[in-house]
């Protein structure tokens, strides 16, 4: 049983009554010391005589008997802490005070812990009595305490130095806030105490919005959390990131802590990040867009390109007007097409074209029509070949075709169907235009051996078709050569022919058949050259129209012609009239009728006194323009009469539309009508027609009595013809005509 042991004193040797007695005080006393639930020791001269055992096991010891005897000092950590408690309690205790103090004191096993002490002097008069102590082990209570305490110092610590507000509220009044919360505000330390929230919000509904959102979530034992516009002191704002929760959720008296976060930097980096990005989206959407409008540009620029050289190519290769390949592509296509040839011993023929007369086209209806004639003739051209040919334009009114694997049968075929093709007319805008082709025609290997050669002899027999009446396509052979070499001399040297008075008239006599008289006189014109002699007005009169002379010469040759019907009308022949032969360019110069005015009243002539000889041609390939010049010719009295008639075009309904004074019955139908019974149902027709129409008729050629016989009998008005007389000089034509005159009164014979 657990004692407060003391150290034997002796026994009372006498007193046995109040030894009992005495005895039941200490065993009431130990009972009580051994109860207490605290260390109590007494200390005599610095010894323990007694202590319980509670004391002896705070200091690790089995049994109270153990401590007593023990010097008090080995109770304490060392030397100098026991007589500094000395020196204290003492002083305290001689007061008759009890001491009460806490210390740390050494364990029998030899470490530290903390203790309470409670020491009084059993006589504050008398030291040497002893002390007594009550000593509990609070070591534990000491360090929850040293816990508890550093709990709350660094509680404080977070509080003083947390880089957010923290802030106590209780019916949103500040009770308690840290430094942290006042210098985001802007406020001095304590200003803020006992504030209502409201002063740090820029306006009541702030607060109250604040409020509604808040308070809600913190009632209903949840905590807050969000973003508000706070207001400094000095009025700026300031954007918080705010969490806060009731102290007590069962209590919401107790208030609410907030933990605020000023954000406003962060805001308005976030801002100017967001704009810096806004910016940035936009820049990039700028370079984007550029990026595309440049890309954009790129590819048209290159499809520009393409398309400038697709046209670069295109120019380079087709004609601009018709669309049909150039002279370059058709180079290129026959180059192919000759080593085709050349490595399968195959042919292909080369056809030159050029459109008769067409000058005439330009020149009197203008350009516009003239290119609107040439797009067309290009597509019936085009529409008249086979797939593998090509049709292409040299430029102005001439084609080359070429025909692959064509031998002369295939290239004759094709002509021809190209003659037939250009017969149906033209419709351009109200004009109605025909235009004949006259073709030449070159064969791979026989007359060129390379595209040039080709070319240059398909040339030379188109220029031999021309010669030979147009209208009409001819094959190269070896003599044209040398003949178109002389078409070049003679166009030559026919420019200087006027200037050199190498061109003459000469006159043939047109007879009335009536009367036998010389009716009226043809004027024909001669080339006398000096070189070649008389050049035939067949060869010349073409170089002359093609070359453009001819309006020059054709003008030369009427105000001569006229000249010498004033003459010879001055010299006793009042009544002849004279024929002159019109070229189709000519015919189609606009001042033409004004001209011929001009003329006649220089010679003092009248307007009847001249007839106007025009080839069915000048009529056929503009029907239009030649009723328009007829009518203005008519208008003025001169005469006009169809030339070569039978062997061009005219219709019918075009023939009444003129105004014809005669028909010319071609030579070719007179030549043969002793023979030919076509023929002569042709001149009879002719005659008929001309009969009906109200026209004269002439008929050209006439070299024998039988034709003439047959021509009286049809009741053809006039005739010419070597059987009367070939065309004569003026001064010989004279006289021929005034021994026939003489002669006439007799009979209808020829003069020689
Ligand atoms: N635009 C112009 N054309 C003219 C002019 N002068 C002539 N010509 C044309 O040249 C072609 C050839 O003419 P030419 O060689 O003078 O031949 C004419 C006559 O000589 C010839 N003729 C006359 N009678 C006969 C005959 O009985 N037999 C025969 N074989 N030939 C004969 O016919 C030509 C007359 O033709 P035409 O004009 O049709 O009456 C010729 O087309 C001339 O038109 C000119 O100044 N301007």
């Amino acid at each position: 049983m657990p004692s407060l042991y003391s150290a034997p004193d002796g026994p009372p040797s006498d007193l046995s009554a109040s030894s009992s007695t005495l005895e039941r005080t200490l065993r009431e006393q130990q009972t009580l010391l051994d109860s207490a639930g605290v260390g109590i020791v007494f200390v005599r001269q610095r010894v323990v005589v007694r202590c319980n055992q509670r004391y002896a096991e705070i200091f690790g010891y089995d049994r109270a008997e153990s401590v007593v005897g023990l010097g008090s000092e080995s109770f304490y950590p060392d030397r100098e802490a026991y007589r500094d408690l000395g020196r204290r309690a003492y002083a305290e205790m001689s007061q008759g005070r009890a001491f009460r103090t806490e210390r740390l004191m050494r364990h029998a096993r030899g470490h530290l812990f903390w203790a309470s002490l409670t020491g009084r002097l059993l006589n504050p008069d008398d030291t040497s009595e002893g002390s007594i102590w009550i000593l509990d082990d609070i070591d534990a209570q000491r360090q929850a305490q040293a816990q508890l305490s550093a709990a709350v110092r660094d509680k404080q610590l977070l509080f003083d130095h947390a880089m957010v507000g923290i802030v106590y509220l209780r019916n949103r009044h500040l009770t308690r806030c840290n430094r942290h919360f006042e210098q985001m505000l802007g406020y001095a330390p304590g200003a803020l105490a006992g504030s209502p929230s409201r002063r740090w919000y820029a306006s009541d509904e702030d607060w109250e919005a604040v409020g509604r959102l808040c308070y809600p979530v913190l009632e209903a034992g949840g905590s807050f959390e969000g973003e508000v516009r706070l207001c400094r002191q000095d009025g700026r704002p300031v954007i918080c990131e705010v969490r806060s929760k009731l102290l007590d959720p069962a209590d919401p008296s107790q208030g609410s802590i907030w933990i605020t976060m000023d954000v406003t930097e962060r805001k308005q980096a976030q801002a100017a990040l967001a704009r810096a990005h806004e910016e940035l989206e936009r820049l990039v959407q700028d370079r984007t867009r550029e990026l595309r409008a440049t890309v954009d540009n790129l590819h048209r620029e290159i499809q520009e390109r393409q398309a400038d050289q697709e046209r670069i190519y295109w120019l380079a290769h087709y004609d601009a007007l018709t669309g049909l390949p150039n002279r370059t592509l058709l180079a290129e296509r026959a180059r192919l097409a000759i080593e085709d040839a050349q490595s399968h011993n195959g042919s292909l023929a080369l056809v030159f074209l050029d459109l008769d007369h067409f000058k005439h086209v330009n020149d009197s209806l203008g350009h516009p029509v003239g290119d609107a004639l040439l797009v067309e003739i290009a597509k019936r051209l085009a529409g008249s070949v086979r797939p593998r040919d090509t049709v292409s334009r040299l430029g102005g009114d001439e084609f080359i075709l070429l025909l692959p694997g064509a031998d002369a049968q295939t290239a004759a075929r094709m002509a021809a169907q190209l003659l037939d093709a250009s017969r149906q007319p033209y419709q351009i805008d109200h004009h109605e235009l025909t235009m004949a082709p006259s073709m030449g025609i070159a064969l791979f290997p026989r007359d060129g051996l390379d595209f040039e050669t080709l070319t240059q002899s398909a040339d030379v027999a188109m220029y031999r078709a021309k010669l030979d009446g147009r209208n009409t396509f001819r094959f190269f052979t070896p003599e044209m050569q040398a003949q178109s070499a002389r078409a070049l001399a003679l166009e030559n040297s026919l420019r200087r022919a006027l200037e050199r008075e190498q061109l003459t008239l000469h006159y043939q006599p047109q007879i009335d058949l009536e009367t036998g008289l010389v009716q009226s006189v043809e004027a024909l014109l001669r080339w006398h050259h000096p070189h070649w002699g008389q050049v035939s007005p067949a060869e010349f009169i073409p170089i002359a129209e093609d070359s453009g002379q001819i309006l020059q010469i054709g003008d030369w040759v009427l105000r001569t012609a006229l000249a010498q019907l004033r003459a010879w009308r001055d010299s006793g022949m009042p009544h002849l009239t004279m024929a002159v032969n019109l070229s189709a360019i000519q015919f189609r110069e606009p001042h033409l009728p004004e001209r011929i005015a001009q003329l006649l009243s220089e010679f003092d002539l009248p307007p009847d006194a001249l007839e106007l000889e025009l080839t069915e041609g000048v009529a056929v390939s503009d029907p239009h323009t030649a009723v328009t010049t007829m009518d203005q010719l008519h208008a003025r009295g001169v005469r006009m009469s169809m030339d070569d008639f039978g062997t061009g075009y005219s219709s019918l309904s075009q023939l009444k539309r003129f105004r014809i004074f005669k028909l010319k019955i071609d030579q070719s139908f007179v030549r043969d009508l002793g023979q030919d019974a076509n023929d002569r149902a042709i001149v009879s027709a002719i005659i008929r027609m001309a009969q009906a129409l109200g026209m004269r008729t002439t008929a050209e050629g006439v070299e024998t009595g039988e034709q003439l016989h047959f021509l009286r009998n049809e009741g053809c008005h006039s005739a010419q013809g070597y059987h009367f007389s070939t065309p004569l000089p003026a001064e010989a034509m004279e006289r021929f005509m005034r021994q026939r005159a003489a002669e006439a009164t007799t009979e209808l014979e020829p003069a020689h």
